[in-house]
């Protein structure tokens, strides 16, 4: 019997999408209100802290209405100043200053940062329906600043789950950046950028504990300009780039120009 065969390596095109992309949707990024909490409330037996997180979750039931006052998200990488800038934010428009998770998540976040993307991925996105109940309420009474929201939750897991060069991030009007149907739209998005050698040194000077992820960050530069890059693409409302090495009363005075533009304050 003759076992020869012939082999021939022929060219084909690159394909559309890299394969790291292809399972983004609902297992590291959700796009609903109900398909995170699946992955939560199936945790409940072996993850106690899953029960505290839906106790914390507003009901669905309840018809919700938008804001009367506008509400600026500010998002950007550790160290781009999002905790000096929203503070000032707070103080000089008499907002309500929120973030993403809420406070109320802040003990649960250790136990979940340590579970695998699915479960904590879900864990940040029901943060952002938490945070977004508390903008419903506070936004009656006052213009809301909120210090992180869904750009994060998408672009810190789009970056972590593709693997390689930025050219492998899906591509720009992909669905893995749309905005989920069910979340609050904020009326302006502000993404502070900061040359990563000035990241370097503020993070250095504040010398605190950071997360796992913040660490990635630090010595791998290609995550980091994935992370700028998915915070870029991800569309509803686009973020609207502001570079955050000045000063931060020239970054506080760059950012009230946008808001009096944008939502009239
Ligand atoms: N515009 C700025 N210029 C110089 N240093 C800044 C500026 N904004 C913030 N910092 C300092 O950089 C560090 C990180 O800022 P922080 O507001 O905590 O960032 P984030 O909340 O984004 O992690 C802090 O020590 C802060 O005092
Ligand atoms: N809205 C949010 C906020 C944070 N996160 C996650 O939390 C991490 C950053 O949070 P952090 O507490 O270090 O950020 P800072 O507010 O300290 O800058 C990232 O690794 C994200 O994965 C999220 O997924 N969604």
């Amino acid at each position: 019997m003759d076992m020869s065969k012939e082999y021939y390596v022929v060219p084909s095109e690159a394909p559309e999408h890299h394969p790291s992309t292809l399972n983004i949707i609902n297992s590291d990024v959700f796009y609903s209100f109900e398909d995170a909490y699946e992955v939560i409330q199936k945790c409940g037996d072996i993850i106690p802290e899953a029960t505290s997180v839906m106790e914390l979750l507003p009901s669905r039931a309840e018809a919700r209405s938008k804001p009367d006052f506008p509400v600026i998200v500010i998002e950007g990488l550790d160290a781009t100043g999002k905790t000096t800038l929203t503070e000032s934010l707070r103080d000089s428009l008499g907002a309500t200053l929120l973030r993403s998770p809420p406070q109320c998540m802040s003990p649960l976040r250790a136990r979940f940062d340590q579970e695998p993307p699915l479960i904590r991925r879900a864990f940040y996105a029901l943060g952002n329906y938490i945070t977004a109940e508390q903008v419903g309420q506070e936004g009656m009474k006052a213009p809301v600043i909120v210090d992180r929201f869904w750009h994060s939750t998408a672009a810190y897991a789009i970056a972590t789950a593709v693997s390689g060069p930025v050219c492998n991030l899906p591509a720009e009007g992909s669905e893995v950046y749309r905005w989920p149907s069910d979340l609050f739209q904020p009326s302006l998005v502000v993404l502070l950028t900061l040359d990563p050698e000035e990241r370097k040194r503020r993070l250095r000077d504040r010398g605190q504990g950071k997360t796992e992820e913040e660490q990635e960050l630090d010595h791998n530069q290609l995550f980091r300009l994935k992370v700028e890059e998915a915070y870029r693409r991800i569309a509803g409302p686009a973020c609207v780039t502001v570079d955050a090495s000045p000063s931060a009363d020239q970054v506080l005075q760059q950012v009230r120009l946008l808001i009096r533009g944008k939502c009239h304050l």
